[in-house]
This record gives structure tokens, sequence and C-alpha cells, in this order.
């Protein structure tokens, strides 16, 4: 469905992700681990189109988003969370996922997005700024599901975040892929979350995907390795 081929990113003169290819299925959640600095954030960058690519390719649906700006990804169904939420934090929740609807054409809040967070319900007249780190964590994948995606691209979700809500978070992912039916790209450094939600796990090491496996074959020893210093 998503489909990287041999990508290459640099900034200025300094390459990072030195030819990443990797293919997205449908309804697949895949991880993309490693530690800072290895080019997670680069690469999803790339993929939603802040950042050129100096080579290579991605099809998104056989559709070529090689050269599409970051609109027109998010139009063909790609959404992207950033590390460290980006809310708008002056703007209420509901201001923040209606800021959402805008790529889809819909002027109404999906009703499964109060579903699948609750407390975004709860909240949806106070500040962005004035939530928790994890309810502003759930806002910005509230607000990229309001675009009805058949990609999410989740960079970090669980920096910064409290390990009960992190368990409540790989839940919610769960739940967001069987009833959205669509993929979750996802990086991590958080090993037992990733576990708790990948189907395949990809790591990233210095700009390359250096290991792949998927289901029973994650060996969270040999993973690990990539993960702490
Ligand atoms: N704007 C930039 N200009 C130059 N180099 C950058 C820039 N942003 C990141 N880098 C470098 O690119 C490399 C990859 O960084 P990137 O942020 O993609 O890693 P990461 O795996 O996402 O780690 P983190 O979790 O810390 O964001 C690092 O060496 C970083 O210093």
């Amino acid at each position: 469905m998503l489909n990287v081929r041999d990508l290459h990113v640099s900034y200025g003169m300094s390459e990072v992700i030195h030819g990443v290819s990797l293919d997205v299925g449908s309804n697949e959640t895949v991880a993309i681990m490693g530690r800072n600095g290895m080019g997670k954030t680069t690469l999803f960058k790339s993929l939603i189109g802040m950042l050129p690519s100096s080579s290579g390719g991605i099809t998104f649906h056989g559709e070529d988003l090689t050269k599409a700006q970051p609109y027109q990804r998010v139009s063909s169904g790609i959404a992207y969370v950033p590390q460290g939420r980006m809310v708008f934090p002056t703007l209420t929740v509901e201001e923040n996922i209606m800021a959402g609807l805008e790529a889809s054409g819909r002027k109404k809040v999906p009703e499964d997005i109060y579903e699948l967070f609750p407390v975004l319900l709860e909240m949806r007249h106070r500040k962005a700024g004035n939530l928790s780190g994890g309810q502003q964590q759930q806002l910005a994948i509230g607000r990229a599901l309001a675009a009805n995606p058949k990609v999410l691209l989740l960079d970090e979700p669980t920096e910064g975040i409290q390990p009960s809500i992190i368990k409540q978070l790989a839940t919610t992912l769960n739940e967001i892929k069987v009833k959205r039916k669509i993929s979750i790209v996802v990086s991590e450094q958080v090993l037992s979350f990733a576990l708790n939600v990948a189907d395949r796990m990809l790591v990233m090491d210095k700009g390359k995907i250096v290991h792949e496996a998927a289901g029973d074959q994650i060996d969270k020893a040999y993973i690990s390795r990539f993960l702490s210093v």
C-alpha cells in the first residue's frame, strides 16, 4: 500500500537517510525502532513531504507521491502525528480536531473520535495547551484521524508520557486499526509498547534499516541492543 524505495534524505550536504526501502501493507502496524538521532523523524518528515528526498521514491496505492506536497499526501490518505504532538495550544480541543477536518472536506467531527478518546469529549471546550502530555497525544491522534486517513504515521507517541497512559495508548491504537481498518507506522524507542501494537518491526540504525522481523520472529533481546546505549 505504502511503498518506499531506496529513499535518500539530506540536510544540506549531510545525508541522514541512506537508502531506506519499506513496504506497509493494508491494515498493518509497522514499528520503526531506533535510538535518538538514527533518522526516524527525518524519515517521517520525508514521507509526509516536509523534507524533500534527494533520490528514491514513495508510492501510495500505486500513486507516485515522490514530488507531492504535504497537503497532497494528506488528501491521498496519509496522516502524520509529529514528535512532541504539536497541538495548537491556544485553540480548544474541538477546534484542534476541526483543523484536522479540512483535508477531508468534511464539516463534522467523526463520532468515533470521541468514542476512541472519551477524554477529548469531556475536555472539548478546554484550550489544548492546558491538557496533560497524554491527553495532547490523544488529541494529536484524534486530529489526524479527522482527515480520515488510510495510513497514520506516529512519531514517538510515548515520548514524555506516563507508563499507565502508554498502555492505554497501545490499546487505543489497536482499536483504531480494527475499527478504521487503517495502517499505522509508528517510530519508537519503548519496546514493550511497540510489542503491544506492531505486526512487524524494523530497526533503524544510522539512517538505514538494519533488521526486520514479524510476529513470533521478533527477537526482543536483539532489538534492545539498538535501543539502549
Ligand atoms: N534540521 C536539521 N539539520 C541538520 N541535521 C539534522 C536536522 N535535524 C536532524 N538532524 C540530524 O539528523 C540525524 C537524524 O535525526 P532524527 O531527528 O531524524 O533522528 P531520530 O531517530 O528521529 O531521533 P530523535 O528521536 O532524537 O528525533 C541526527 O544526526 C540529527 O542530528
